[in-house]
């Protein structure tokens, strides 16, 4: 079995990892990302001599991930400080002569789920991970969703909850579901992290109501056969049960199917990759990769 590189690319820290193409994951490093000079330099050394035949990037974006663009493989518009324009796909390509495949962070987690985990033996799945931001990746016919560039479902405009005053705080839309329901917003309208908010504060009751317009939407314009929620703030278990009741009063009746009354459970399931469904999707990645040659 070949041996293969991931590289889960993200704005707090990178995690790389070497595995094998059943998602067995063999070692993993992470460290802070820092500048991408210092960054790219420890990533290069962890994979050196260490045989891989192919890399899979999953990265936090937005990135350009369509094959043939004039700017593939780099991360574009970040206001991360020095990552805006930086050729991570050539950078990497110039050191390890083996294929790549790069994608967002999400749309790799959506693979890995897709391949390994909670969405194996379907068609489309969707990936929706609720951190420092919000973002979701999608498997729809056994291929990941692109298009003009890649979705960014985390994004979308949400109706207020009623009680919420607070302003939400995306730098470019203000209350778009990011704005309002990613792990700042709770720290910012609480004033206290997520973390310490007990299991029956009111926070999960809105923080529910945020996500299940959400879902509604992503189940009335792609129909995925699972949706699998990840991220810090979904450690929240008890949001499941909360997003679940949301979701179908919402839907009030009008998509009927088994995975949306009576097996909703099963339907919306945190990552069964766990902790390691963001390295596992970078991995998928590569097993992309080597496939595509
Ligand atoms: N147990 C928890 N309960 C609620 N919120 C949490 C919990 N753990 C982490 N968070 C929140 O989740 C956010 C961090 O998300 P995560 O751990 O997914 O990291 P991240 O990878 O930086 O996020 P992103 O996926 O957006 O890049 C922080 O805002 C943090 O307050
Ligand atoms: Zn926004």
């Amino acid at each position: 079995m070949s041996i293969l590189g991931a590289i889960e690319a993200g704005g707090t820290k990178f995690v790389c990892g070497i595995g094998k193409e059943d998602g067995t994951v063999l070692e993993r490093v992470s460290f802070p990302t820092a500048t991408p000079e210092e960054t790219m330099a420890q990533v290069v050394s962890f994979f050196q001599n260490k045989g891989v035949e192919a890399i899979g990037v999953g990265s936090f974006g937005p990135i350009d991930p369509v094959k043939g663009s004039p700017t593939y493989g780099r991360i574009t518009t970040t206001p991360k400080p020095h990552w805006s324009n930086f050729d991570i796909v050539g950078h990497l390509g110039s050191h390890f002569q083996v294929p790549i495949e790069f994608d967002t962070d999400v749309n790799g987690a959506a693979l890995g789920e897709y391949t390994w985990g909670a969405a194996k033996g379907f068609d489309s799945c969707l990936y929706i991970t609720v951190g420092t931001g919000v973002g979701a990746g999608a498997v729809v016919g056994g291929e990941l969703v692109h298009g003009l560039s890649h979705p960014e479902m985390g994004h979308i405009l949400v109706r207020r909850h009623p009680e919420d005053k607070f302003e939400g705080f995306c730098p470019y839309h203000g209350d778009c579901l990011e704005g309002v329901a990613a792990g700042p917003s709770l720290s910012k309208r609480w004033g206290v992290p997520g973390a310490d908010l007990t299991p029956d504060h009111p926070a999960w009751e809105m923080e529910a109501y945020y996500l299940a317009q959400a879902l509604m939407n992503y189940i009335l314009i792609l129909s995925p056969q699972k949706i699998v929620m990840g991220g810090g703030v979904m450690k929240q278990l008890q949001l499941f049960p909360l997003i679940h009741a949301k979701l179908q009063e919402l839907l009030n009746g009008y998509v009927q199917l088994p995975a949306i009354s009576e097996q909703i459970a099963d339907y919306i399931v945190p990552p069964q990759l766990g902790d390691n469904a963001g390295l596992c999707g970078a991995l998928a990645l590569a097993k992309k990769a080597l496939a595509a040659g």
